[in-house]
């Protein structure tokens, strides 16, 4: 009887938190999920391992590894200037092929609709993120509420969830504090965030401890997969104008 009103029994539809702020539960099957954790062990193996970034004196929890554009407080550059230097891995094609699927799901336009059908609201023309950033939650860490502000372009955030299920708050563009709604992300979940939305503050309240589900291949904690386009060019930069309000 417990089980029938978990909260694993209640359906887990398509929903819309705000206009432009999709959240489409199981978007991902299970050998998806598997293959982008295989993914993942690989960019930590790669030419700049995942770290906790710091503001100041503050170290965030969670482990970051980057693609494209390396991502650190205030800005984006080629190289990790504040790991090793070295310069990140790509963003493959297969990861921008996900990230317009993903949109299209969300948003409810079919991949290849008819000319005329209209392209994604609020995506300028075909999406085509340029950063990948891939976070690594331990059973203790968390994120705390921000926007993410440090891209140039109006592109949309596409997130993908792997592992164990978060308490995820999606909040408002005005600040930190109420409104906001709190959904639980679980592996396999798209969570799209464009439009209107774009620059809505956001976090990870918790991680829900041995949640993950069975073939996922993770079994403890959570990697968080979102994928953006910083609108940069060149090689990189991380001055005046490109700065904004990170994740602390
Ligand atoms: O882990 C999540 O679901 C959100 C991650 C996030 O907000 C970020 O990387 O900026
Ligand atoms: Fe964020």
């Amino acid at each position: 009887m417990d089980a029938l009103f978990s909260e694993d029994a209640i359906p887990r539809e398509r929903r819309e938190l705000a206009p432009g702020a999709v959240w489409l539960p199981g978007f991902l099957d299970l050998a998806q999920q598997r293959w982008l954790v295989e993914r993942f062990r690989e960019w930590a193996a790669g030419p700049v391992p995942p770290r906790a970034a710091s503001y100041g004196e503050h170290q965030m929890s969670v482990k970051t590894v980057c693609l494209g554009w390396h991502w650190r407080p205030g800005g984006y550059s080629r190289e990790a200037v504040d790991v090793n230097g070295h310069r990140v891995l790509g963003v493959p094609d297969w990861m921008v092929r996900l990230g317009r699927r993903a949109i299209s799901a969300a948003y409810g336009v079919e991949p290849g609709a008819a000319p005329g059908a209209g392209p994604s609201p609020w995506v300028s023309g075909d999406y085509t993120p340029d950063t990948a950033l891939a976070n690594f939650y331990d059973a203790s860490a968390h994120m705390g509420m921000h926007q993410d502000a440090d891209e140039l372009a109006p592109d949309p955030v596409v997130s993908l969830s792997l592992g164990d299920s978060c308490l995820f708050r999606f909040g408002n563009t005005d600040t930190r504090g109420r409104p906001y709604q709190d959904i639980r992300l679980a592996s396999g979940d798209l969570f799209v965030f464009g439009g209107p939305a774009r620059r809505a503050f956001h976090g990870v309240q918790k991680i829900l401890p041995s949640t993950a589900p069975e073939g996922c291949g993770l079994t403890s904690g959570r990697i968080n997969i979102t994928l953006r386009n910083t609108g940069l060019s060149g090689p990189g930069s991380g001055g005046p104008g490109v700065s904004g309000t990170g994740p602390v």
